[in-house]
C-alpha cells in the first residue's frame, strides 16, 4: 500500500517534499559518499524545485538527472532540462552535477546510445526518483498507446533508458525505464489537483501507465498531493 501525504495547498506540499528529498539525499551522502536524484519535468515540480534548491546539502556530492526528456533543444520552453536549470540548479543546488538526456542526434532513437553512455557517471541505483503524472495517465515518458509501452514498463528489462514517440503528447522522448525506476532507493509520485487525483484513482481499471508504479509492491511509491 502506497503511503499518501496530502497537503492543504501547493506551497505547503513543495516545502515538505523538498525537505523530505533533501533528507533522503543527505542519508545517501552519509552512507555512500554521494547521492543521485532523477526528477520529472512538466509544470508540477517548479515550486518544489525552488524549495529544494535552497536546502542545505553538500550539493557537490549530488548528481541530478531527469526521469524523462522531450527531444527538444535545451532552450525550448518545452525542455525539462531548461526547467531544472532555471529552478533547481540555483542557489545552494547550483553546485550539483547535472546529466541531461538530450543529445545532438536528429531524433531520440538515434541519440539513445550517446545519452545512455552519459549515465556512466551517475551513481546508481538512484537515491530517489520523483515522478509526475500527466492527464492521460502517463508517468516518466511511458505514454498510453505508445507502440513500445510494454517494453518501457517491462520490469525484467535491462535497459536504463528507452525512447518513446507519444500519440497523446508532442515530441519524441528519452525516458528512464520501469526497472531503473524500481531500483531507486525511494520512489515519489508528485501530483497536484483534483483531476489528477481522480485519474490516479482509476489508473488500475483503465490500465494507465502510472499503474506500473502504483500497482507494484516491490518498491511502493509514496504519493505527495495538494489540491
Ligand atoms: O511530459 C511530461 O509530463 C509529465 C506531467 O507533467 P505536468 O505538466 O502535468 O506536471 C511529467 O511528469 C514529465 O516529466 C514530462 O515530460
Amino acid at each position: 500500500m502506497s503511503k499518501q501525504h496530502s497537503f492543504s495547498d501547493r506551497p505547503a506540499l513543495d516545502t515538505a517534499l523538498a525537505a523530505h528529498i533533501a533528507e533522503r539525499l543527505a542519508a545517501d551522502i552519509a552512507s555512500r559518499g554521494k547521492a543521485s536524484l532523477a526528477v520529472s519535468g512538466g509544470s508540477t515540480p517548479q515550486g518544489m524545485f525552488a524549495a529544494l534548491s535552497r536546502q542545505h546539502l553538500p550539493w557537490d556530492q549530488v548528481w541530478i538527472t531527469l526521469v524523462d526528456e522531450r527531444w527538444v533543444d535545451a532552450d525550448s520552453p518545452d525542455s525539462n532540462e531548461k526547467l531544472v536549470r532555471e529552478n533547481l540548479l540555483q542557489n545552494a543546488a547550483a553546485e550539483a552535477h547535472f546529466i541531461g538526456l538530450k543529445g545532438n542526434a536528429a531524433d531520440a532513437a538515434a541519440g539513445l546510445q550517446e545519452v545512455t553512455a552519459r549515465l556512466d557517471e551517475l551513481p546508481l541505483p538512484l537515491s530517489c526518483a520523483v515522478l509526475g503524472m500527466g492527464g492521460d495517465g502517463h508517468t516518466a515518458s511511458w505514454f498510453p498507446q505508445a507502440s513500445n509501452l510494454q517494453q518501457l514498463i517491462d520490469p525484467r528489462g535491462e535497459a536504463l533508458l528507452g525512447c518513446c514517440d507519444p500519440v497523446t503528447a508532442p515530441h519524441q522522448r528519452i525516458t528512464f525505464t520501469l526497472p531503473a525506476i524500481l531500483a531507486a532507493g525511494e520512489i515519489i509520485l508528485h501530483i497536484t489537483g483534483e483531476e489528477k487525483r481522480a485519474i490516479l484513482a482509476e489508473a488500475s481499471e483503465k490500465r494507465y501507465p502510472i499503474a506500473a508504479i502504483t500497482e507494484q509492491q516491490s518498491n511502493p511509491a509514496s504519493i505527495w498531493w495538494a489540491p
